[in-house]
């Protein structure tokens, strides 16, 4: 069974082709690009390649495309992608402006492309239906939160797959076996005391942290929308939200302008004027730039905060985890981030925090209590298990019937 997964980030379109066969998970393929503007030319240019490496030269290729799609309104888990998950997706737009429109319009050029083939999504916010109702609520009026004014929590296949793949690397397949069933019992495979604590920290185009309890969310500083936590690329981070009317009344903006600039202009390229790539703003602020300066001192000061909270939630931590794009290859920000933490257990040995780029490593020191990793992530791989396992079920059921999550029922876009 080949499934292709293709993961359309906020700066990036990644995929990766896996075969499974006889138990066992194979990479067929995987590529990627950056810096993308245009999605359904970046969807068009993975095709080609993957029609070119002799991949996949048509629907009868693939058994599913399987996508990390954010939030939905009234859906999550993983389900087969129907009409009216599409206009569940597109309910919620405005809360996720820079995601939910191309992930629909690159589902939709799918369908197209490749008809017959089924369509599953795997929502972001899934990994964080059994986190503590504490963490997830807003302060707000009961009406806002029947709404949708919540913490969902995203990032999930990468927090995920950092708390299976950091058990492993801590000797515990116990809690590792827990997240792989994750989605099948809810968490209630059994594991050995004591707890493992983990701090997986998923900096990148957005950027999330996460504490994780012997494999299970308490939560993400992402919150309703993922403009929310740390700085975004080029979308906001944490705001008190009186700033939003404040701007309006005195800077005379219209609600939509005020949305535009949080979702476009804000974030890393607000802070620095300059960009939003951390390796630009690195080289600038080599060269004295201010403002890009500026903007990687934010990020480590929110990152900080972050993990300082994960740290208290958790009692303390057995390992913290760098991932994404950031967290797997800034050395200078990892230990920016880690500075001065040598009273809380956490010390990163400076030779090996260079040396680890975009390989999986660790990175403290043997004095370090903490264990500190960089680990790659494999959204691609969770999502595709997954996808997997829906379509097992189906054919168990006899055909792709009804799904296990609200709102998933309807015809199937393909
Ligand atoms: N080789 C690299 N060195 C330093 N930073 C990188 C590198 N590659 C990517 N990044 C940073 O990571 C971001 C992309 O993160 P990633 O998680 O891969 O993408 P997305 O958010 O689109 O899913 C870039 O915008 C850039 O800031
Ligand atoms: C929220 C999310 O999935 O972020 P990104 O697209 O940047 O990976
Ligand atoms: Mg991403």
């Amino acid at each position: 069974m080949k499934i292709l997964v293709a993961n359309l980030g906020s700066t990036s379109l990644k995929w990766r082709l896996f075969q499974f066969a006889g138990g066992e998970e194979r990479l067929l393929h995987r590529g990627g690009l950056e810096r993308v503007n245009d999605y359904g030319a970046a969807l068009e240019e993975c095709l080609g390649e993957l029609g070119r490496a002799g991949h996949v030269r048509g629907a009868a290729d693939l058994a599913a495309v399987g996508f990390k799609t954010v939030l939905a309104r009234g859906v999550t888990g993983c389900v087969r992608v129907t009409e009216s998950v599409l206009e569940a997706m597109e309910a919620f737009n405005s809360v996720a402006p820079a995601h939910n429109p191309p992930y629909v319009a690159g589902i939709r050029l799918f369908a197209r492309r490749l008809p017959g083939v089924p369509l599953v999504a795997l929502f972001e916010t899934a990994f964080y239906q059994w986190a503590p109702e504490a963490a997830m609520r807003y302060a707000v009026p009961e009406s806002w939160c029947a709404a949708g004014v919540r913490r969902w929590g995203f990032h999930g296949a990468s927090h995920k797959y950092i708390a299976e793949r950091s058990a492993e690397l801590m000797g515990r397949p116990d809690v590792a076996e827990r997240v792989r069933r994750l989605y099948v019992d809810g968490g209630r495979t059994p594991v050995a005391d004591p707890p493992l604590r983990v701090i997986s920290c998923h900096l990148g185009g957005s950027s999330s942290i996460t504490p994780l309890a012997n494999g299970l969310a308490l939560g993400n500083s992402l919150g309703m929308s993922p403009q929310s936590g740390l700085p975004q690329n080029n979308r906001v981070g944490d705001l008190d939200a009186f700033a939003v009317p404040f701007v309006m009344r005195t800077l005379g903006l219209s609600l939509e302008e005020v949305e535009r600039q949080l979702c476009r202009q804000s974030g890393l390229l607000g802070l620095s004027g300059l960009s939003n790539d951390i390796r630009d703003l690195v080289r600038a602020a080599g060269e004295g730039h201010a403002g890009a300066r500026l903007a990687l001192d934010v990020f480590v000061h929110s990152a900080r905060h972050w993990i300082g909270s994960a740290l208290a939630q958790l009692g303390g931590a057995d390992a913290l985890v760098f991932t994404a794009g950031i967290g797997e290859n800034q050395p200078e920000l990892r230990a920016a981030i880690c500075r001065g933490w040598e009273e809380l257990g956490i010390e990163l040995d400076p030779e090996k925090n260079a040396a680890v780029r975009g390989a999986e490593g660790c990175i403290s020191t043997g004095r370090s209590r903490v264990r500190v990793w960089v680990i790659p992530t494999n959204e691609e791989l969770v999502v595709a298990r997954e996808v997997k396992r829906l379509l097992e079920q189906e054919a168990a059921r006899g055909g792709a019937g009804e799904s296990a999550s609200a709102g998933a029922a309807g015809s199937s876009v393909n």
